[in-house]
């Protein structure tokens, strides 16, 4: 669409104070990455075939599958060459890599989201050097996905119902589903995509259980697709977003796999039945480890998405004057619309620095994992299990603000922020359900507070434990630093009264477990410990008031500098250009309900009836 931008957003760029490009660089950990980036953007963007004549929204759920994996092999092709050019594509120090542009592609999911990001990355991790040098071959007939959850069982994976069984006759597996609450359910790209798959299973060897471990299964046949004998694969059909994501689920009834079909690195059964135990038993685990860390970075680029179509779209509406002698006002003067809108901003650039330190961490523990050291491995999995569900639950409900903060228009899915928030409230659940996580790292807070209330030697990360006991804590002072060592006390305060209510329910004859379960709301729950006034809190509010005004001229070169395409917003309230009512008039002209002039339906139901009343 051509034409001129819009003046007030003109006007909010003249006023910015910062180098907008500067901060993208910054975003981008560096210039050359922007540089990289946007070749890669432009490569990709300027696919013809990859661009829909009709918006997604208007076709069928079969139709939009179908859709969505004509584009998913043009990107898999396109991922192939880029690989094979040697540029380094999924670099995960920019959040803005090859999976946000997939965003623009497909407005929703790409069907080969799992294969692309789960399937090769466990193979890279858990198999062998023998067995990722048979499969990882570029050229792979493989389409894969990572089976784990059930019917029955998705948080309590020891639940986990599907068998694989040791033949040591024929040197095999026998993977079986025992009954319908063990049918695999909800793996992406399962349904119809996918030809092979990691599938998580209870190993049995001589009628003994050795818990949970990954196998490497064939489903469907490399040439004709049909599934093989003995194995029930479908799609488990339409959800609140992920439509394009081909969830599936998988029953096995007795499906034989060769006995090397295991994932070995850590863990082995031999020819005769032997098995070598792993050196941590939770090394299984670490796919959805390696997911979480990379989950926060992807979290932070929807923030940023919502962000821009939301402060874009405010400085263009204008709406209701602030005095009534005055003009109408850009609603982003409204300071309670400051307040909503640049909240998301912060937390965007929050969720990228932390996910870029914890992704650096867990380059850094699993390279000590390789040298036998699993020391850091319960920290790293405790600070993954809880940023992972902070992030994805403020996240979602950051979006759901930016939509509420666009009104009427912000319910178009035509603004895209409905099909933000769809995408981003799923991450609450998957890869690790929010209190569960949370539950986790409780866990490893009450371990240290069981030390710290024991006068044990702690880690220096837990020393304020032992200021807390100690009364160590400061007063309240309104700093960085201040706020920090409030929320230490807020931690050590919260992690004390949920550690003393287990202790009082042990002491009133419960078992630990029970015990637990009464103080999981504590657990999950925060309260305020700090030393922190009420005069703090005011003063703090006042200097958040002055903040929003300091940053409302830069409100648009903030966004701006996160420098999303206009193709991968897919928004008509957040264009570049600010041309909104333009752009909403243009995308309602391509309803089908546009097509004729007065539906067939009006002959059909409506004239038989006002016509008859007439009468
Ligand atoms: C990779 C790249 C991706 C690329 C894409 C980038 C953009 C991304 C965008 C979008 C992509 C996403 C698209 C959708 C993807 C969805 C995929 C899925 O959903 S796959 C299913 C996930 N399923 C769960 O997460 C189950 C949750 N449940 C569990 O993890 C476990 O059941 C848990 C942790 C809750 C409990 O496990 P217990 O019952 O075996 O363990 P307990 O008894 O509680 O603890 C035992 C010990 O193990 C440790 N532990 C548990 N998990 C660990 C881990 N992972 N690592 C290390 N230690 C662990 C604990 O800290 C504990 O330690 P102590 O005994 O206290 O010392
Ligand atoms: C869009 C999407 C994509 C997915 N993709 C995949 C995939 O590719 N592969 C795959 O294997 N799986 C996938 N999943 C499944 C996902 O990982 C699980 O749904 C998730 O782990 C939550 O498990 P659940 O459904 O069993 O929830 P439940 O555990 O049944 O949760 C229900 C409620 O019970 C509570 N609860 C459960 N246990 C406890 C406890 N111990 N203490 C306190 N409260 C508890 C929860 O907090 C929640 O409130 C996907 C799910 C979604 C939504």
């Amino acid at each position: 669409m051509g034409g001129r931008v819009n003046e007030d957003l003109i006007k909010e760029r003249r006023k910015c104070t910062f180098d907008i490009k500067e901060l993208t660089h910054i975003i981008d950990c560096g210039e050359e990455n922007t540089i990289k980036r946007k070749q890669i953007d432009n490569y990709i963007l300027n696919i013809k075939e990859l661009w829909d004549d009709v918006p997604e929204e208007y076709l069928s759920h079969k139709e939009r599958y179908e859709n969505a994996i004509k584009k998913a092999f043009i990107v898999l092709k396109v991922l192939r060459q880029l690989h094979t050019g040697n540029i380094q594509i999924t670099d995960h120090r920019t959040p803005t890599n090859v999976y946000s542009i997939q965003d623009g592609i497909f407005r929703n999911v790409n069907p080969l989201l799992i294969h692309i990001g789960l399937f090769w990355s466990t193979i890279a991790a858990q198999a062998s050097t023998e067995q990722q040098a048979e499969w990882l071959q570029p050229d792979s007939s493989m389409i894969g996905t990572y089976v784990q959850t059930e019917l029955g069982h998705g948080s309590f994976i020891r639940g986990i119902e599907t068998t694989a069984t040791y033949d040591s006759t024929t040197d095999e597996f026998i993977l079986h589903t025992p009954r319908l609450s063990a049918y695999k359910w909800w793996p992406g790209g399962l349904g119809n995509t996918a030809n092979a798959c990691l599938v998580m299973a209870q190993l049995y060897i001589n009628g003994t259980c050795h818990g949970l471990h990954i196998f490497l299964a064939q489903i469907r046949d490399f040439d004709t697709h049909k599934p093989l004998p003995g194995i029930k694969v479908g799609e488990i059909g339409p959800k609140m977003g992920f439509n394009t994501a081909d969830n599936g689920f998988l029953g096995f009834d007795n499906h034989r796999i060769p006995r090397t079909n295991m994932l070995m690195k850590n863990v082995q059964v031999l020819r005769d039945g032997t098995y070598v135990k792993p050196k941590h038993d939770k090394l299984t685990y670490g796919s959805m480890l390696l997911t979480r860390v990379t989950l926060i970075s992807d979290l932070a680029y929807q923030l940023s998405k919502a962000a821009t179509i939301a402060v874009r779209y405010s400085a263009v509406r204008r709406q209701s004057p602030i005095k009534s002698n005055e003009p109408e006002r850009q609603i982003l003067d409204f300071v309670s619309q400051q307040h909503k809108l640049f909240i998301t901003i912060a937390s965007s650039h929050v969720y990228r620095v932390v996910g870029l330190w914890m992704w650096n961490s867990h380059k850094r523990v699993t390279a000590d994992i390789h040298e036998g050291n699993m020391g850091q491995l319960p920290e790293l999995h405790a600070l993954a299990c809880c940023l992972k569900a902070i992030s994805s639950r403020d996240a979602s409900a950051l979006v759901e603000q930016c939509r509420l903060a666009c009104g009427g228009h912000g319910y178009m899915m035509a603004s895209n922020l409905p099909q933000i928030y769809a995408y981003t409230t799923a991450a609450v659940t998957y890869e690790g359900e929010y209190t569960v996580l949370l539950l986790q790292t409780a866990r490893y807070l009450v371990k240290f507070w069981r030390l710290a209330a024991e006068h044990k030697p702690l880690p220096q990360n837990f020393a304020y434990f032992e200021d807390y006991i100690k009364k160590n804590f400061e007063q309240w002072r309104n700093s960085p630093e201040g706020i920090i060592e409030g929320f230490k006390a807020i931690v050590a305060g919260k992690t004390k009264a949920a550690y003393d209510t287990l202790q009082c329910n042990l002491r009133n004859g419960r078992e630990f477990e029970e015990a637990w379960n009464m103080a999981s709301v504590q657990l999950t729950n925060a309260s305020e410990y700090s030393t922190i006034s009420r005069n703090d809190i005011e003063a703090l509010q006042s200097r958040y008031e002055e903040l929003l005004a300091l940053i409302r001229p830069n409100a648009v070169g903030l966004v701006d500098a996160f420098d999303i395409r206009d193709e991968v917003l897919c928004s008509t309230l957040g264009a570049y250009d600010g041309r909104v009512y333009e752009r909403m008039m243009e995308e309602a002209s391509k309803s089908p309900l546009n097509e004729d002039v007065v539906n067939e339906s009006f002959h059909k139901y409506i004239r038989p009836v006002t016509m008859k009343n007439k009468l």
